[in-house]
């Protein structure tokens, strides 16, 4: 099984771009398609092809060495690039791929190229919008549009712009005042003045006190003057001009000083348009990162082996760190680089390139693509899925397709709650239950209502571990485990004596599944909340072993196992668990240990980190497992609503085929029913180690679980009640102890039995040694 494509980690790596392939348009498609599996090639992003200009292949290159940028920065060139947003000719021109901040060396193209790439690039001589009519009316409307636009934006807040002007006046006033007064008592001149009193410099000082007095005295003279002379044009003005040009005077004076006194965060007008943070990446950015991360020193500088290009929603910057330094170390740098270059840290990903361990291919987002959802499942608009091919899960972090396959493999998913761990699993399953020869398990410990929906088609379903309605849910757990344990154990045999001509590998093949004559489909088991199942106080040793066994051993047979759970430490989910599943998933964690329990030993020096993925990335984790590269999925969003609507239509198609079966059929389990008296007995006991039930008690409470089986117990004198219990559990061993009492000057014996008595009886039955 593999993914048809995983790219990067978001929060950590993603694959290098290939590196014989030139740093142009789909650099990232080369780059994803290390992690392809059997799916199809990821679309790259819409770009105009690949630009004329022959980069090096940093891998093969056997030309001079790249120009290493030092500390010399007047000596090299200044490359520029600009991320979107800019209004500058240069980067409205920049395209996906485009080179735009090429290193000082690169191969020259040829001359015929070159001439071929400047007849291409020839602009007109008279714009277009000048000379093609079409291109002008659109340009005049445009033109029309926006001002109108924008005039109404701001007419429809004048009155709210004058009310902050005249808020702000005197506050502007007074700074006028304030500077004024600097101005004249040479406020500037105090520093110097201190300096040389705290120096003892007392010629220095005389001097400076000097030259302030005579300013002071020409500066006094200058403001007295001006405010005579204003005061007495202010006085002319008032007398000569009409009212309307007086109040347009004071209008204008309160503008400026309500600008002037307005706060620098609270501008006066908001701009009519969404204004797009405008910021420039340039190899010096990248340096001043690099070196804030303390990667490389000015001195050291880093090398540029290929230009900064524009790779999807964001720019790829390849870059050499000095020798000695390794990629492992700008992975732990990420959020120093992130800030060095002024982004988001989810923003930076960085990736290792297979043939330098200093190389660094960083990928900078324009925005957190983590936050921005993919959308709803694709699954949505299809009538079937044939689960032997990927399907789309969801997207990586530059939007391209990740495909996920089930075969062949067992998968844990990981997260704190809330942050998309069972609806990416439900994706999953919602995948299989769209393809009609899939046999569902569905168990859910937390008895959540994002389950219920699989109890119509699915082949065995549980919910909870609180026996409910007369089932006891973790029961119904193992007995379907039993019987899975023993389907793949017959499977292994029938399908070594399948002619070869059927089974050619002695594999299960998408025939050999969809006939039913064979009874072998692929099966896909689903267990949310794992941990509650594994701590059952009684099941949960056999349960485990269960899980174990069949993550290790099914997945060969054609049956996948999915866990997820929000525990995954050694308690709740034990490693020997954990360890069976090759695949893992982790959504957002709390730290990074936990991340690397989920993700594997060894995750986090490569740089998988699911604790640094924030609270709004919902559904999004790192896949590790699934193809050679880990990398980020953005799962797709399939809520309640959307799983109704493809639950339907898999109940549909499985009526159709004429595949429902097991619970949803309404067929129990080979193994229920042939010793229910003790799966009932622990049912209706309490819960806990201690716990211990009256014989008598136990019948009345069977009686009410089960009329039909124990229902005349209920009529029965107490002696008696506790003589059936008795009987019925001594089968298994279990045997009621008496305790006396005295009652009314008399001793009454009154049986009783203890949980860990059924506990002992089930493992046992079970054929579990109960010291393990
Ligand atoms: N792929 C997704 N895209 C957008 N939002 C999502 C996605 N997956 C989950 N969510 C949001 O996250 C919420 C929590 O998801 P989910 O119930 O799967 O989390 P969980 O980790 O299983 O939580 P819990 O442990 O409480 O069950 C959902 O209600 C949904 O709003």
């Amino acid at each position: 099984m593999a993914p048809s494509k995983t790219t990067g980690t978001g929060i950590a790596l993603v694959p290098v771009p290939d590196p014989e392939g030139p740093p142009v348009s789909g650099d990232h498609v080369t780059d994803t398609a290390a992690g392809l599996g059997t799916g199809p090639l990821p679309v790259p992003p819409p770009g105009p092809g690949p630009v004329l200009t022959a980069v090096p292949d940093s891998a093969t290159d056997t030309g001079p060495e790249p120009a290493r940028r030092t500390g010399d920065r007047d000596a090299n060139r200044s490359w520029e690039i600009e991320l979107p947003g800019a209004d500058t000719e240069d980067d409205a021109g920049a395209a996906n791929g485009s080179s735009v901040d090429l290193p000082a060396n690169f191969y020259p193209p040829s001359m015929a190229e070159q001439m071929k790439a400047k007849d291409a690039a020839r602009k007109p001589v008279i714009p277009d919008w000048l000379t093609v009519s079409e291109q002008r009316q659109a340009l005049l409307k445009w033109t029309v549009d926006h001002y109108t636009h924008t005039g109404a934006y701001h007419a429809v807040r004048a009155p709210w712009y004058a009310s902050k002007l005249t808020a702000y006046a005197p506050r502007g006033v007074w700074r006028w005042l304030n500077g004024l007064r600097r101005w004249v008592f040479d406020a500037e001149g105090q520093p110097l003045r201190a300096a040389a009193v705290a120096n003892n410099d007392a010629d220095q000082y005389f001097k400076l006190t000097k030259s302030r007095d005579s300013r002071v005295r020409a500066r006094g003279t200058i403001t007295g003057l001006g405010a005579v002379a204003g005061g007495l044009v202010a006085a002319a003005a008032a007398m000569a001009v009409p009212g309307s040009v007086e109040a347009l005077m004071c209008a204008a004076g309160v503008t400026a000083a309500g600008f002037s006194g307005a706060p620098a965060d609270r501008p006066i007008v908001e701009g009519a348009q969404v204004k797009f943070r405008y910021r420039k990446l340039t190899s010096d950015i990248v340096e001043r990162a690099f070196e804030a991360a303390g990667l490389t020193t000015a001195k050291l500088g880093i090398s540029f082996p290929r230009p900064i290009v524009q790779d999807g929603d964001g720019w790829r910057v390849v870059v050499d760190l000095p020798y000695g330094n390794t990629f492992a170390q700008a992975v732990r740098a990420r959020d120093k680089l992130a800030s060095g270059i002024d982004v988001a840290e989810t923003q930076v990903f960085l990736d290792p390139d297979p043939s330098s361990s200093r190389r660094v291919s960083m990928w900078v987002a324009n925005q957190d693509p983590l936050a921005v959802s993919p959308g709803r499942t694709p699954l949505l608009a299809m009538d079937r899925v044939d689960f032997w091919e990927p399907f789309a899960w969801g997207v990586d972090e530059r939007g391209n397709d990740v495909m996920a396959s089930m075969l062949w493999l067992s998968m844990l998913i990981g997260a704190v709650p809330r942050q998309g761990k069972t609806f990416s699993a439900r994706t999953i399953a919602l995948a299989a239950a769209l393809d009609p020869w899939v046999r569902l398990y569905v168990f859910d410990g937390k008895a959540s209502p994002d389950w219920r929906g699989f109890k119509g088609i699915a082949h065995r379903t549980a919910f909870g571990v609180v026996p409910y309605d007369g089932t006891d849910p973790a029961a119904h757990v193992l007995a379907s485990l039993e019987e899975l344990k023993a389907d793949v154990e017959s499977r292994y045999h029938r399908l070594s004596e399948l002619p070869v001509h059927i089974c050619p590998e002695g594999k299960l093949t998408p025939a050999i599944s969809r006939d039913p004559k064979y009874d072998m489909p692929l099966t896909l088991i689903v267990v949310d909340e794992v941990q509650e199942y594994l701590q059952h106080p009684i099941h949960g040793k056999r349960i485990l072993e269960l899980l174990v066994f069949l993550a290790r051993v099914a997945p060969a047979v054609g049956v996948a196992v999915l866990l997820s759970t929000q525990k995954p430490d050694d308690k709740a989910c034990p490693s020997v668990l954990r360890d069976q599943c090759q695949v893992r998933f982790a959504l957002r964690v709390g730290s990074y240990h936990v991340s690397e329990t989920i993700l594997g030993a060894g995750s986090y020096p490569e740089g998988l980190d699911a604790s640094r993925l924030l609270r709004s990335h919902k559904g999004v984790g790192i896949l590790r497992g699934m193809s050679d590269e880990a990398g980020i999925v953005r799962t797709y969003l399939a809520d309640g609503g959307d799983a109704h609507t493809i639950l339907a239509r898999a109940r549909a198609l499985r009526e159709d085929t004429g595949t429902l079966s097991g619970d949803a059929a309404g067929e129990r389990t080979a193994t229920e029913g042939a010793a229910t008296v003790l799966e009932d007995v622990a049912m209706v006991m309490p819960r806990g180690k201690d716990a211990a039930m009256w014989s008598d008690d136990i019948a009345d409470a069977l009686a009410e679980l089960r009329p039909d089986v124990y229902g005349a117990w209920a009529d029965l004198e107490d002696t008696d009640k506790a003589r059936q219990v008795g009987s019925a559990l001594k089968p298994f061993g279990v045997t009621p102890k008496p305790i006396g009492r005295r009652v009314d000057g008399k001793t009454v014996t009154r049986y009783g039995v203890r949980g860990q008595q059924i506990h002992e009886a089930i493992t046992q039955r079970n054929g579990i040694n109960a010291s393990d």
